[in-house]
């Protein structure tokens, strides 16, 4: 199996007054194509931060980043865009979907951003918008669908690239428990069909069953979690 992610001693701290916080002490993590990983830890552990940081968000003070076996550690701005749009599926807490598009043109704007055009694009949306389970809302705005449903918009928009790694901030925290739960389910069954690797930030510990494997985020440092 290849290596989606691999993080090895990584560290972040954050200016806090006139010392440093230390946001990710020393964190080590590595996740396979086809698997998923939840991430769990109470606020302010530093869970966001290791989004941030697999998503080439921000830079790390020290320690070393690959993806799909690739060394993006210290990439500049526009090396890593380029990582981001070709080989990255970030999937944050607000959707971030435009009011303006049709869940399927959500979809077939990321592909037009990577330079991607025509029928092909949109048999990819439409393949993508199905595997999720919302052929018949193809068609809608964000404000006719319900916020299962634009979860779902934004997984699919998040692999209309065929990104290596899926990155996932709290799923399922705007949900009740079954819409969540299917949301899950998705990522899992995604996750394994199309061999990425999946990082989950979830507070929901009801659906770490649907998961490869769990991790407890504690004052920055990483650790597989005892259940
Ligand atoms: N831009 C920033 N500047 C300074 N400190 C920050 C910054 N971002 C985060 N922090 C601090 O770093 C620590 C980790 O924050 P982070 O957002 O990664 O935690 P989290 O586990 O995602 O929390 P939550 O579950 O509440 O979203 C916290 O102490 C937070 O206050």
């Amino acid at each position: 199996m290849s290596t989606a992610l691999s993080l090895s001693d990584v560290t972040v701290t954050y200016p806090d007054g006139d010392r440093r916080l230390t946001a990710l002490d020393a964190v080590s993590l590595d996740v396979a194509a086809g698997e998923m990983v939840a991430v769990v830890g109470p606020s302010g552990s530093g869970k966001s931060t290791l989004l941030a940081v697999a998503g080439l968000l921000l830079t790390p003070d020290s320690g070393r980043l690959e993806i799909a076996g690739q060394d993006v550690t210290g990439l500049g701005r526009g090396r890593a865009a380029d990582v981001r749009r070709t080989s990255l599926g970030l999937v944050f807490q607000q959707s971030n979907l435009i009011a303006s598009l049709t869940a399927r043109e959500q979809l077939e704007m990321v592909a037009r951003l990577a330079g991607r055009h025509g029928a092909p694009v949109r048999a990819r949306a439409d393949e993508l918008l199905d595997a999720v389970g919302l052929t018949e809302a193809a068609d809608r705005r964000p404000h006719q669908l319900s916020g299962g449903q634009r979860q779902r918009v934004g997984i699919a928009r998040a692999l209309m690239n065929d990104p290596a790694l899926l990155l996932i901030d709290e799923p399922t925290s705007a949900l009740d428990h079954e819409r969540g739960a299917a949301v899950v389910d998705l990522l899992a069954r995604v996750t394994r069909e199309r061999a990425v690797g999946t990082v989950m930030v979830t507070h929901d510990r009801t659906t770490l069953d649907a998961t490869h494997r769990a991790m407890e985020m504690v004052d920055g440092r990483l650790a597989a979690l005892v259940p």
